[in-house]
């Protein structure tokens, strides 16, 4: 409770004192003149002894000489203390069970610092909620003491102290105005020094002061403290006298333990009060500092207060909304229906939650997470409707983003796999349903891995872009393209109306893709080979429709890439024989399966034989011979490219130092090595085993590598190259102006030859641009002091053609088919021309 309610607070800190020796009549004049009630009698600044009012009860008035006797003999001792830390409530206890009415005051040291009297109790408790109560008749419980106006003083204070009064009513026989005596009338009496009155009504108080029995207790307080007075008459409510009603009757009327209750109630409330205000307070600061918009409707739907951040969010002041309907927030997006959900929710069960699109002052429109709950009374009437919401724009675009990666390729924005497949099989569905056709085309990029291995993949990713725009710019409005991964994507036709259809697209699409494509300074060609699936002919399921285009995909590959094949059953048989074909790979080597054949590389000049190329063969003990254009590539898919390249190698050297052993013309003997032995074996050592092993010199050993081998970990291998240049070793770019080749590579890395691809040479009398490169090629090997060499030579003209250009050497079937190393010799040393 602290000191707000002690005595502390109220006692009178001016202590009217007096020593032991002062008369009665000096202790009587200080009092009357300080408007005292009690005066302390101190010896050596140490309290020994108080008088007061009502100790002038105890004066023989009848004889004069007692006013000078020292107030020693007549003051109260010891004196009784009460503690400043006292409660008001314990102190008006203390009045009335010690039937005092001052206490010294005391501190913690025991020195007096005040005097506290019944009165100031009662004045200063606040215990007028307890006085508002009671009646002044329930307080007078003492028989009123009634003296004759003739009545002299000593007989007038006998009659008080016979009665235990502290005052008496002075009233005549004749109706006279009554008036009142009291004790600090007799103080007065005792100060003035001027003797005795001849009677009481001489010296009695008048006009009698009196309230009504009927009055409270608290309207008789308030005039005693305002007449400051300490006795009041109480009539009844004829006007007939009935008592006297002074301090210690309202003190003695204090039910202290009741009054004590409802402190304790008044307390508790003024705590509970303290308390709410402090939830309230933190409950604002809550509401302001929230993340959360907050606007509280009436019940009417009015807005009556938003917070800060329903500002920020919506962009609407405090000022601009309130009293405003919340619709001025609405979007627009939602029908009514939503609204009238949203409000049969709120009346049942006085809740709704949701997202819903609102607007903002902007116009922007943007999803929420709204909570409104209806806050009702204790009668159950709506008070209010209070809303939260937050702004989940950030969280939609989040969801969003999840979604187009569970179902769209990250690099083209295409829809993948999963998504491909669902709409397949709802387009199965449907097609089922109508008894109609619908068509999916596979491509796959040919000789992409050469654009991703020798540019690198962010060209690479550059190319399946572009590639991925071209193919959605083919099709219509309902098909659909997607991406598999790498570079395979597929085609869903879902409404067929002739296979022919998915053909003519399959064509528009190899037309779109193949026209070139510009990506950074590169000028690039891409081509792609299509294989088409139908339903229900080609397969029922997704599964095998998929399955049964990417057939027939391959089989467009194999049949020379850039085209298109509708799926046959027969081609199941393919993909079979590919499966077996792997599995017989792997015992190729041990089988001695592999032979080797040879083309010879002729001088345009002398028309002889300057060299000759070893290519591989795998004699299948079933499927035959099987061509490398399909076990090199499956070699270096299933890791065996090394080993099988270690053989070929190795025989090939061999073969040619046998020639030269048999004392033909010492030609060199070009092998192939795949990008892939660069990467995962160590060709230079390689190199030196096949010599060593063969007894072949270095100088008669020619590699023919890739530009890949260029392109890819640039460093290593041109440190290879160096290696095996510097043993003597020939090494020729094969396939020359296929693969994107840096011209400043070309002129750092230590090559002998360009062998222009035949493809280029095949081209050269169809049209012009075959001509132009090929010309461009061979100038191009000279300024860099390179041999160049022609492949796929197979006409006349394309090798007269090629002897103008100043070509050095050519290879091809005009002069020779590959052959076994038997039929090679009777090819050298003649002019093949
Ligand atoms: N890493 C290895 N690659 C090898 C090896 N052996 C061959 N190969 C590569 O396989 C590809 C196909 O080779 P192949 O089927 O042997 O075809 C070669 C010739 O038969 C063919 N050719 C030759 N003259 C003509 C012609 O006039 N017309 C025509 N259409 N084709 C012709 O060219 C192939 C030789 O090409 P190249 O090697 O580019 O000089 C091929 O890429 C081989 O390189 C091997 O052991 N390891």
């Amino acid at each position: 409770m602290g000191s707000e309610n002690t005595i502390e607070r109220i006692a009178k800190r001016e202590i009217l004192s007096c020593s032991p020796d002062t008369t009665i009549l000096e202790a009587a004049r200080a009092m009357a003149q300080a408007r005292c009630s009690s005066i302390i009698i101190t010896e050596n600044t140490l309290p020994v002894g108080i008088w007061t009012e009502r100790d002038t009860l105890d004066i023989d008035f009848a004889d004069p000489e007692s006013f000078n006797r020292p107030i020693a003999s007549v003051m109260s001792a010891p004196i009784k203390t009460i503690h400043g830390a006292t409660t008001l409530g314990d102190a008006g206890l203390r009045f009335q069970m010690e039937g005092v009415r001052h206490f010294v005051v005391v501190n913690d040291a025991g020195r007096a610092v005040g005097v506290i009297s019944q009165s100031d109790v009662i004045l200063r408790h606040g215990v007028e909620h307890y006085l508002v109560l009671r009646n002044v008749g329930s307080a007078i419980n003492r028989p009123m003491v009634k003296i004759h106006p003739q009545a002299s003083l000593t007989e007038a204070v006998a009659q008080i102290n016979a009665g235990h009064a502290d005052a008496a009513i002075v009233v005549g026989d004749h109706g006279e105005a009554p008036g009142i005596i009291t004790e600090r009338d007799l103080i007065r009496i005792i100060a003035g020094g001027d003797g005795l009155p001849v009677s009481v009504g001489d010296i009695a108080s008048r006009p009698l002061i009196s309230v009504c029995e009927t009055d409270s207790l608290l309207s008789a307080r308030n005039i005693l403290e305002e007449r400051h007075i300490r006795h009041l008459a109480v009539a009844t409510e004829d006007g007939e006298l009935k008592g006297l009603l002074s301090f210690s009757d309202i003190l003695a009327s204090l039910q202290y333990e009741y009054v004590q209750r409802l402190d304790e109630a008044l307390r508790e409330r003024d705590e509970a009060l303290l308390k709410s205000r402090k939830d309230l307070h933190l409950a604002r600061k809550v509401i302001e500092a929230s993340l959360d918009g907050i606007m509280i409707c009436n019940p009417k739907g009015l807005i009556e207060f938003v917070n800060p951040a329903f500002s920020q969010l919506t962009g609407y002041q405090f000022d601009e909304v309130v009293g405003q309907n919340p619709a001025i927030l609405q979007s627009g997006l939602h029908e009514k229906a939503f609204y009238d959900r949203m409000w049969q929710s709120l009346h049942v069960q006085g809740i709704w939650q949701g997202e819903i699109w609102n607007r903002r002052k902007t116009g922007e429109v943007y999803p929420e997470w709204l909570t409104i709950n209806v806050i009702r009374d204790e009668d159950g009437a709506i008070t209010q409707y209070a809303a939260v919401f937050s702004d989940i724009s950030e969280r939609k675009k989040t969801e969003e983003r999840i979604k187009n990666l569970a179902y769209f390729d990250v690099l083209t924005g295409l829809p993948n796999r999963r998504l491909f497949t669902d709409r397949l099989q709802v387009a199965i569905a449907n097609a089922h349903r109508h008894g109609s056709q619908l068509a999916i085309m596979f491509l796959d990029l040919d000789l992409f891995k050469r654009i991703n291995d020798s540019l690198g993949h962010g060209i690479g990713d550059q190319v399946l872009c572009e590639v991925a725009g071209r193919l959605e710019h083919c099709v219509r409005e309902g098909d659909t393209v997607a991406r598999l991964g790498g570079d395979e994507f597929v085609v869903l036709l879902p409404e067929l109306d002739h296979v022919e259809d998915a053909a003519k697209l399959a064509d528009r699409v190899i037309s779109h893709v193949k026209q070139p494509l510009r990506v950074d300074e590169h000028e690039l060609y891409v081509t792609t080979s299509v294989g088409i699936a139908v339903y229900p002919d080609d397969g029922l399921t997704d599964e095998t429709l998929i399955k049964n285009a990417d057939t027939a995909m391959y089989r467009a590959k194999d049949l020379g890439r850039n085209s298109y094949q509708l799926y046959t059953p027969a081609m199941n048989a393919r993909s079979f024989e590919r499966l077996s074909m792997e599995a017989s790979l792997r015992h190729a080597l041990s089988r001695h399966e592999f032979t080797l054949v040879y083309q010879g590389k002729i001088d345009l000049n002398s028309g002889r034989m300057s060299g000759v190329e070893a290519l591989a063969r795998w004699r299948h003990p079933e499927m035959g011979l099987v061509s490398p254009v399909e076990f090199i590539p499956l070699a270096e898919n299933m890791g065996l490219i090394s080993e099988i390249g270690a053989w070929v190698l190795k025989a090939a050297c061999r073969q040619c130092q046998s020639w030269h052993e048999l004392g033909l013309p010492r030609v060199r003997m070009a092998v192939n090595v795949s990008t892939l032995q660069f990467r995962e074996g160590d060709v230079v050592e390689l190199v030196k085993q096949a010599l060593d092993e063969s007894g072949l010199p270095p100088q008669y050993l020619e590699l023919e590598i890739t530009e890949s081998v260029l392109m890819q970990r640039v460093e290593e291998n041109a440190q290879v190259l160096q290696e095996l240049r510097a043993m003597g070793i020939h090494i020729s770019i094969d396939d020359f102006g296929t693969g994107y080749s840096s011209l400043s590579y070309l002129k750092r890395m230590p090559i002998d030859a360009l062998k222009i691809d035949r493809s280029f040479v095949n081209d050269i009398t169809e049209d012009g641009d075959g001509a132009a490169i090929v010309s461009t090629i061979i100038n191009l090997a000279h300024n860099l002091k390179l041999r160049a060499v022609a492949e796929g030579v197979e006409t006349q003209e394309q090798a007269d053609f090629l002897r103008e250009r100043g070509c050095d050497e050519i290879q091809g079937f005009l002069v020779s088919r590959p052959v076994s190393g038997e039929d090679l010799v009777s090819l050298f040393d003649r002019n093949l021309l």
